[in-house]
């Protein structure tokens, strides 16, 4: 009677667990196996089996120590710490993203580390949730949900929610790569009437397969009826569309960001918002992300804020976590990597 008393309370205690204390179990058995394994000598992964990111700074910088490889995901800041942390064995770095504004590449070139991460298998989710953004920021797609939910939603009238179209448009794309490029051929079908771009010099390969103009930057602004940003991070674009962007846009355009958040100086997109200067912004990425709920921007009907979601399609992701391992297993036979950065 022991014993099934025994294996009741058992029963319970399994009823009561929380679905983290499931998980936390399952690390915990996890990380007995990588144990052993270690002490057979097999090569040893260690994972990080959590969605929740970033992963904490002083439990990453006590993992990474001795590693001989390294996969992250954009949350993670890899810095000279993180690599001091890591020591010496450090040789390969293998991110989970097309953008490299978390890595400093001047230290990880100091040490000789190589550095792989994902361009071109995520161009379409990037470009398909880009377009996504501009059709529903610029027809006004989440103030008439609201608004057809919340009761205000009266007799059909005119002008109500009405936006701006993309037939006869002039778009601008601001940094022009492979990403501008697949943005541009789905939205050709739109019927808009004129693709312009400008970047640090003109990419005449890329803009002849969508026929793409060249132009100075005020040029971008002052004639993008919709201005796309697709340029990456660096210290030059950073804060790149300020105050002296906007004052130079249309007041009836719209502005798109599925780059970096860094890009834009924030205060003055609010400014430029809540005055009327532009008409609408559509924002996938964002300083700090996420987002504080009590940020400004959240308060205005003419700004759409998605939380960082541009390449966030299954095929994607899975494709996107199949290179960063492969680059990651390349770099550790000291192969060339599918997708290497030069350093
Ligand atoms: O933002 C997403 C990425 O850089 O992959």
């Amino acid at each position: 009677r022991e014993i099934e008393r025994g294996q009741e309370r058992e029963r319970q205690r399994e009823r009561e667990m929380t679905e983290r204390e499931r998980e936390q179990r399952e690390r915990e058995r996890k990380r007995r196996d990588r144990e052993k394994k270690r002490e057979r000598g097999d090569r040893q992964f260690d994972l990080w089996d959590s969605d929740d990111v970033p992963v904490p700074r002083k439990e990453l910088l006590q993992k990474v120590k001795g590693v001989d490889a390294l996969v992250c995901v954009l949350t993670e800041k890899i810095d000279a710490e993180l690599l001091d942390a890591a020591g010496p064995n450090l040789k390969v770095l293998s991110t989970m993203s097309v953008g490299f504004d978390h890595l400093s590449l001047e230290e990880l070139k100091k040490r000789g580390i190589r550095v792989g991460y994902t361009p071109d298998v995520l161009t379409d989710s990037v470009a398909e949730l880009t377009v996504a953004l501009l059709l529903t920021t610029s027809r006004r797609l989440i103030e008439a949900t609201h608004e057809a939910k919340s009761g205000g939603w009266g007799t059909w009238r005119t002008l109500w929610l009405c936006g701006y179209e993309l037939a006869n448009s002039t778009v601008g794309i601001l940094g022009l790569g492979r990403i501008g490029v697949a943005i541009a051929e789905r939205l050709k079908p739109f019927k808009v009437k004129k693709f312009i771009y400008t970047d640090v010099a003109p990419r005449p390969e890329l803009a002849s397969l969508i026929d793409a103009e060249y132009v100075s930057m005020d040029e971008l602004a002052s004639q993008s009826d919709f201005l796309t940003v697709c340029c990456a991070l660096t210290p030059e674009t950073k804060d790149i569309c300020n105050k002296d962007l906007f004052s130079k846009m249309k007041n009836t355009s719209i502005f798109i960001n599925t780059s970096r958040g860094g890009v834009v100086d924030q205060e003055d997109l609010y400014e430029a918002l809540s005055s009327g200067q532009i008409a609408g912004a559509g924002l996938d990425v964002t300083v700090p992300e996420p987002l504080p709920t009590s940020h400004p921007l959240f308060t205005l009907n003419n700004c759409v804020i998605l939380p960082h979601i541009a390449s966030a399609s299954y095929s994607t992701r899975n494709a996107m976590s199949a290179l960063a391992a492969n680059n990651l297993l390349l770099g550790l036979k000291g192969q060339p990597m599918i997708k290497e950065l030069k350093l």
